[in-house]
């Protein structure tokens, strides 16, 4: 089976050396020849991880015909690149693949999830199913190959096995689920925590602060999940708690990085102006705030993250309104 991994940042190059760590018959598609070129004559990519020596054997091009020889396709671009991808690859694959999605958040425009986009966006004759591949994973770990849990969620349980198969072995387990709504909503939700964690960080606050969030910010994802059909079970799984963790307490983590600056300096402003990473929960924010407000869910993490990226509210006020707002029963 070949599969062609679109998308060569890091995850992407993270995920395609694993499959060529298990021996199997892998290719990157990536954009940027400079990043094509160094995977392929350096064994590096270093623009992501710097001093990182990548497995010899692994190869990039910047042919997107690759698609036509994929058994599975794997879309490791940002969420806002995904239907663009979808629509291209559709014209160029020649049998029905399975659809590995890896990116966390939504739509940009319609706030579908990312099965959603790429399930409208690939014709049933060249799509077997979509499965994610979703979990608390750096690129920067799995990369140097520091032992990792993750899902392979799909409403196709086969093709969900089938891709567990792929990617196990003794640095990457692979748990298999079919809860698509709750592990999505949560991967994508857990973004935003991060950043308000980040925030608390940059503003001084420490390891009590970080508790309460993790654990008011995970009730905020229960509540929207199970809102929307997502199993409460997943929420004490891999892609509810065990992402938010991740992302809420790593160093690697971008979006913890980018609160942890509008933290600092009290105002989102240089963030902003001067940000070129891939900072999924910024989007999500957004898309969370409107959802939440239109089916009147709760989601008062959410809600000043929000203030904070688009209502120019002071991250200082923020914490402080969360600790003053309406005393409340925990559960
Ligand atoms: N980096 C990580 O540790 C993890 C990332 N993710 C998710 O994976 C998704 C991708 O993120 P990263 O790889 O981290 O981002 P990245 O910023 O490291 O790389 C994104 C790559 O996508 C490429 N790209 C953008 N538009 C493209 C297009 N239309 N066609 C082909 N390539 C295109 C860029 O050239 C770049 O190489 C995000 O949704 C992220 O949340 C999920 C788990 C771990
Ligand atoms: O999703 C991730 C880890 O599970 C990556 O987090 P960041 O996008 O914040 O770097």
């Amino acid at each position: 089976m070949k599969t062609v991994i679109i998308g060569s940042g890091s995850w992407g190059t993270a995920l395609a050396q694993v499959l060529q760590d298990n021996h199997h018959d892998v290719i990157i598609y990536g954009i940027e020849e400079s990043q094509v070129r160094d995977i392929n004559e350096n064994h590096q990519n270093s623009v992501f991880f710097e001093g990182v020596q990548l497995n010899p054997e692994l190869k990039a091009t910047t042919d997107i015909e690759v698609v036509k020889e994929a058994d599975i396709v794997l879309l490791a671009v940002p969420t806002f690149a995904i239907e663009s991808i979808c629509q291209k690859i559709d014209f160029l694959l020649t049998k029905k693949v399975i659809v590995i999605n890896v990116a966390k958040g939504f739509h940009p425009e319609t706030n579908e999830r990312m099965s959603e986009v790429i399930r409208r966006s690939i014709s049933s004759k060249h799509l077997s199913s979509v499965v994610s591949l979703i979990g608390p994973s750096h690129a920067e770990e799995v990369v140097i190959r520091l032992l990792t849990s993750i899902d392979s969620v799909s409403q196709n349980l086969e093709d969900a096995k089938t891709v567990q198969e792929l990617f196990s072995n003794h640095y990457l387990r692979i748990y298999t689920g079919n809860d698509e709504i709750g592990s999505e909503l949560g991967v994508a939700i857990k973004n935003v925590m991060a950043i308000a964690s980040g925030i608390i960080a940059g503003l001084g606050y420490q390891d009590n602060t970080r508790a309460a969030l993790i654990t008011r910010g995970l009730q905020e994802m229960i509540r929207f999940g199970t809102y929307f059909g997502g199993k409460y079970q997943t929420y004490i799984g891999l892609t509810g708690v065990g992402d938010l963790i991740v992302t809420c307490t790593s160093v690697h983590s971008r979006n913890f990085e980018a609160g942890y600056k509008i933290g600092k300096e009290n105002d989102v402003t240089d963030f902003f102006r001067t940000n070129k990473k891939t900072v999924e929960g910024v989007r999500t924010a957004k898309i969370v705030h409107k959802i939440a407000k239109e089916n009147n869910i709760e989601m008062p993490i959410c809600e000043e993250v929000y203030q904070i990226l688009y209502e120019g509210k002071e991250p200082k006020t923020c914490a402080n309104d969360l600790m003053l707002r309406e005393l409340k029963q925990e559960f």
